[in-house]
């Protein structure tokens, strides 16, 4: 047996990266990050949570261990990162999207899902809108996407429209809408519209009236597939959209290319699959566990470009985003 110079290092190390999700999520849940913006002693946290002392330090102790957070001394603090993205007296506070993903994609019970297979009702009307919560990640979500989306989208949109301004712009399953709302307030003259399916459309309605665009935006409710979605666009942003058009895919891109204007353009952020769905494989695990459940959603870029060509639509420029595929195509 030769099997001594082979090493196990990477399989105790998912235990060890387990055991230490664990740990981040029950801190989040117990919302420790935010008792932690100055130093502060184990007696004054459980003073104010009324968490018990022993052991809320032998969280605290682990945490540092793992360094997550620091201890001076008999005190405890967020290291930088904690206090910008964990501690909920921040504005880009993202525990509540990092636990909403973490339990949308979670892969509990993935044995018996293997064994059993799917589930039959889910795999006959495979749509996202009945088994992903989508009104609550529109509003956990916020924060990432003014951390993340915004700034590509104004960076390459004021790149293309240097001389004129687009004068109607549609974000389509916009979700809270903030992207509409943003490229909207980057080009004051402009209209908008966020189209979103009437649950997840209240989500909308509030981040409009708290940007007090309500005179320039409206937000439509209804069924991409199905319904009007308005015409006379210079813009559609389809954010993370298209997978949930998989079964009607040419029908839909037909429908886009219908409702922009001449020289219109579709700013398309996708998940980049590759044909194989073997990368990237962040983003494969996070789709696993509704695919498990029998969704068959998963478009590979180059199945969309292809349907995008087809329609008459050209490849005008392409960027990335972190784990996103950032396409913009023109008619
Ligand atoms: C993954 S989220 C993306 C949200 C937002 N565009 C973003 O980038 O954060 C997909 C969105 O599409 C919406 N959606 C899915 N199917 C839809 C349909 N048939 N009609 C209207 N909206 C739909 C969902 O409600 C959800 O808000």
């Amino acid at each position: 047996m030769n099997n001594k110079k082979l090493t196990a290092n990477t399989y105790y190390k998912m235990v060890t990266d387990h055991r230490e999700s664990q740990l981040f999520f029950s801190a989040l849940k117990l919302d420790i990050f935010s008792c932690l913006d100055n130093r502060i002693s184990i007696e004054e946290i459980a003073d104010k949570t009324k968490y018990n002392p022993r052991n809320l330090k032998l969280l605290l102790n682990a945490l540092v261990s793992i360094h997550l957070i620091e201890k001076h001394q008999d005190q405890y603090v967020n290291t930088e990162e904690g206090k910008f993205y964990l501690s909920k007296s921040s504005e880009y506070y993202i525990g509540d999207a990092i636990l909403f993903r973490n339990e949308m994609m979670s892969l509990d019970n993935i044995e018996n899902r293997v064994k059993f297979g799917p589930d039959k009702i889910i795999a006959d009307h495979n749509q996202g809108q009945k088994v992903y919560d989508f009104t609550k990640l529109a509003k956990v979500c916020i924060p990432e996407i003014y951390l993340w989306r915004i700034e590509p989208l104004i960076n390459l949109m004021n790149k293309i429209y240097q001389d004129t301004e687009p004068s109607k712009i549609l974000d389509l399953g916009g979700g809270s809408g903030a992207m509409g709302i943003e490229l909207c307030k980057a080009f004051p003259n402009a209209k908008g519209v966020i189209f979103e399916e009437p649950k997840v459309s209240v989500v909308a309605e509030y981040l409009v009236s708290k940007n007090n665009l309500n005179s320039r935006i409206t937000v439509q409710k209804g069924d991409f597939i199905k319904d009007d979605i308005g015409n006379g666009y210079d813009i559609i942003i389809a954010s993370g959209i298209i997978d949930f058009a998989k079964d009607h895919l040419n029908n839909f891109i037909k429908k886009l290319y219908d409702a922009l204007n001449k020289n219109g353009i579709i700013y398309l952020i996708t998940h980049g699959f590759s044909e194989d769905y073997l990368e990237p494989s962040e983003t494969i695990l996070g789709w696993l566990s509704s695919h498990l459940d029998g969704l068959d959603l998963l478009l590979p870029d180059k199945v969309i470009q292809d349907a995008m060509m087809a329609s008459g639509f050209r490849l005008y420029k392409q960027d990335k985003s972190g784990n996103h595929s950032i396409k913009v195509y023109q008619k």
